[in-house]
């Protein structure tokens, strides 16, 4: 039997990314022969649209039976001006919580042909390779009580709750110093426990499970002082784990030092190694329907899908080496392009056809 796929294209951009990414996984299935399948599914704006809400059960029903999911972006002004629960965003956040999607795994990978994309002097970012892991169904973004009310002298109070137990803390533990071991064996756990209680608990069961870990060197940060570290001397970190809010944030900082936040693919995995694949990148309205989307954060989350969720480590390999040489051959897209010699602006679909050609 083929393994499934989830697509869901979403908004803004994402119909635009995930079409490319498509083209890709089309010809490594041509060219690998691999037993897989896609369908596509609604999530976010199109689903509100179609449907009324932003995760329909028939889509939550596809997830759950698919083996992996590729997310393009949800979100944009059409309907900023809903309910928090009835916008785009609780459909991805409604499938990162149904699905148990608590690891997410965000690298942010210099590729050398864009050194002066980054926002960073060359000599500071050369050969920068950093893995966030990002806690992704807890803390401030889930906890309760959370809402807008109406206070005694009429005054009215927003608030969200940042929570996290035990449990959940150790099993997102587990994913970051698993991967650190794969890799140069340094952790650094990222959190404001000098303000508060919940992450004074996260630092405590990462030094607790540290203890299994003894090949990996574990350390602490401030988020403030990580914010800085990391636009000042990225290459000090190898791994970091964060909970779900500053993750958020400093992926996309990360993001930047890459040259463009169209470069950042994710992985967002349970406990069983399913996984769902999507660009760090939100639908970017600004720029949606122009054709100047960069398709390779999307492209570079399905290598991240047949590496981790389908089995198929070398058309992972494939895509990766694929992406490597149409850097090398000077194509870029507007948002990593730094007019230098042999390099040439071209559109999403152009970045697609070279990915799939260079194949
Ligand atoms: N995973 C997701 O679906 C996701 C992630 C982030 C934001 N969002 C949503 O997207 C909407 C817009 O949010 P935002 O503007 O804050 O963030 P955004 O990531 O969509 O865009 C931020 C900036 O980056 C640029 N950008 C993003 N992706 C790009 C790409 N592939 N190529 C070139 N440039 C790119 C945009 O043009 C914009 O200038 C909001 O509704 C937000 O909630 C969704
Ligand atoms: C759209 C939003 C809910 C989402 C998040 O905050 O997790 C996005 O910013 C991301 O980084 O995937
Ligand atoms: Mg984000």
């Amino acid at each position: 039997m083929s393994k499934q796929i989830l697509v869901l294209p979403g908004d803004g951009i994402g119909p635009e990314i995930v079409t490319e990414a498509i083209k890709v996984l089309a010809a490594v299935k041509d060219k690998f022969q691999l037993a897989i399948d896609w369908q596509e599914g609604l999530v976010g704006g199109v689903a509100i649209d179609a449907e009324g809400v932003p995760l329909p059960e028939s889509t939550l029903a596809q997830a759950k039976a698919a083996d992996a999911i590729l997310l393009g972006a949800v979100g944009g002004p059409k309907w900023d001006q809903l309910e928090m629960a009835k916008r785009p965003e609780k459909g991805l956040l409604g499938l990162r919580a149904e699905l148990q999607l608590f690891g997410n795994l965000r690298p942010a990978i210099l590729y050398p042909q864009l050194a002066n994309a980054s926002t960073l002097k060359p000599e500071v970012v050369a050969g920068l390779d950093i893995l966030i892991v990002r806690e992704l169904t807890g803390g401030i973004y889930f906890g309760q009580p959370r809402g807008i009310k109406t206070l005694d002298n009429g005054e009215r109070q927003g608030f969200n709750t940042y929570v996290y137990s035990e449990s959940e803390i150790r099993r997102i533990a587990k994913v970051a110093f698993e991967a650190a071991q794969k890799r140069q064996g340094k952790l650094c756990s990222v959190d404001k426990a000098n303000v508060l209680e919940a992450t004074v608990l996260w630092r405590e069961v990462m030094e607790e499970v540290a203890k299994d870990y003894p090949d990996v060197e574990l350390s602490h940060m401030y988020v403030d002082n990580a914010a800085m570290q990391l636009v000042r001397a990225p290459k000090q970190f190898d791994v970091i784990v964060t909970g779900n809010m500053f993750g958020d944030i400093l992926s996309d900082a990360a993001a930047m030092l890459t040259g463009s936040i169209g470069m950042l693919p994710s992985a967002s995995l349970n406990a069983e190694g399913k996984g769902m694949y999507e660009p760090i990148h939100g639908s970017a309205p600004d720029i949606a329907g122009k054709e100047v989307a960069n398709p390779l954060a999307t492209i570079l989350s399905i290598a991240m899908m047949l590496r981790y969720s389908l089995g198929y480590p070398e058309p992972a390999d494939a895509i990766e080496a694929a992406v490597k040489q149409v850097l090398a051959d000077g194509l870029r897209t507007a948002d990593i392009y730094t007019e230098e010699t042999d390099t040439r602006q071209v559109s999403t679909k152009a970045m697609g056809d070279a990915v799939v050609a260079a194949l």
